[in-house]
């Protein structure tokens, strides 16, 4: 049975020392899900827990899990078995008496821009969306220009369609559109996979400045480590739909305990290696 049979994976006392003054926002009891009664499990008793204003990343292979996490967490898929909270309370009863509230607290920014904007809207329309839905308010102008100032572009791209913007103005897009709701948790999902490198990192750099300057909770998927590591205080390593090292960023790099999570490291480090060359 994957779920109920081990003891809750939660971050060791020192790694929680670093961030002891931060209450836990999202805690994750030995989770398990599959997607129907007769299919493979996908999620195998999954414990961690995310610290208000943290930022934690989930890296693995693909088909570990990372996706189905991140949609269980924010309420876009229900867990088969074991607890989730969301500031101390079972999601599930989130979703049954404040639903508007839980979704406008917990954001998720998708790998693909372009098929999270409806191509048929302007981006006024677009980014107001989420306000209009879940606030029930209309939205001003200049506060959608200062959303799309905030996450570095130019208001005037409001008036555009999806089609007339690049894939790096695009996810820039979304991301201020997750933000106008002032979320509680930030859920990135291979937010820099589908851009180009150089644009990757303008992107990465964006959510970096966004937490610092918004006290951000932050949890980011990715295939790629240096990608994760770049961001994140704090990883959580998948594989088979289970956890198999979660710590803090340094430790996790210089210091990986799980073999899996070495071979992962070594292959980053062979990614940087070789770039680092080619622009030599
Ligand atoms: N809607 C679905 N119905 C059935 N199985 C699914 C569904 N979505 C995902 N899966 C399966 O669940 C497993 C985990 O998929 P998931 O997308 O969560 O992994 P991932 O680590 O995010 O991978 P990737 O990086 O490739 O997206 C895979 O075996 C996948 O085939």
């Amino acid at each position: 049975m994957p779920a109920g049979t081990r003891p809750r994976r939660r971050l060791e006392p020192a790694e929680a020392l670093e961030v002891s003054a931060m209450a836990p926002l999202v805690d994750v009891g030995d989770l398990s899900f599959r997607y129907g009664t007769h299919q493979p499990w996908v999620l195998r008793s999954v414990s961690l827990s995310v610290p208000r204003g943290a930022a934690v990343g989930i890296v693995g292979e693909s088909g570990s899990g990372k996706s189905t996490l991140i949609r269980v967490l924010c309420g876009l898929l229900t867990a088969t078995a074991g607890a989730v909270t969301y500031a101390g309370r079972d999601i599930g009863d989130w979703l049954a008496r404040h639903p508007r509230q839980f979704r406008r607290d917990n954001q998720l920014v998708f790998q693909s821009p372009a098929s999270s904007l409806d191509p048929r809207m302007r981006v006024r329309r677009s980014v107001a969306e989420p306000v209009r839905a879940l606030e029930r308010r209309r939205v001003a102008d200049d506060e959608l220009a200062s959303w799309l100032t905030l996450v570095g572009l130019d208001p005037s791209v409001l008036d555009r369609y999806p089609h007339q913007l690049s894939g790096g103005q695009l996810q820039r897009v979304a991301i201020a559109r997750s933000l106008s709701v002032n979320p509680g948790v930030l859920y990135a999902d291979e937010p820099t996979s589908a851009l180009d490198v150089s644009v990757q990192a303008q992107v990465l750099n964006l959510l970096m400045d966004l937490r610092a300057r918004l006290g951000l909770t932050l949890v980011m998927v990715s295939h790629d480590l240096a990608v994760v590591s770049r961001v994140c205080e704090q990883i959580v390593v998948m594989r088979g739909g289970a956890i198999v090292e979660a710590g803090p960023t340094a430790a996790v790099m210089h210091n990986p305990a799980a073999e899996y999570t070495r071979a992962l490291v070594d292959a980053a480090r062979a990614v940087s290696l070789a770039a680092s060359r080619s622009a030599s």
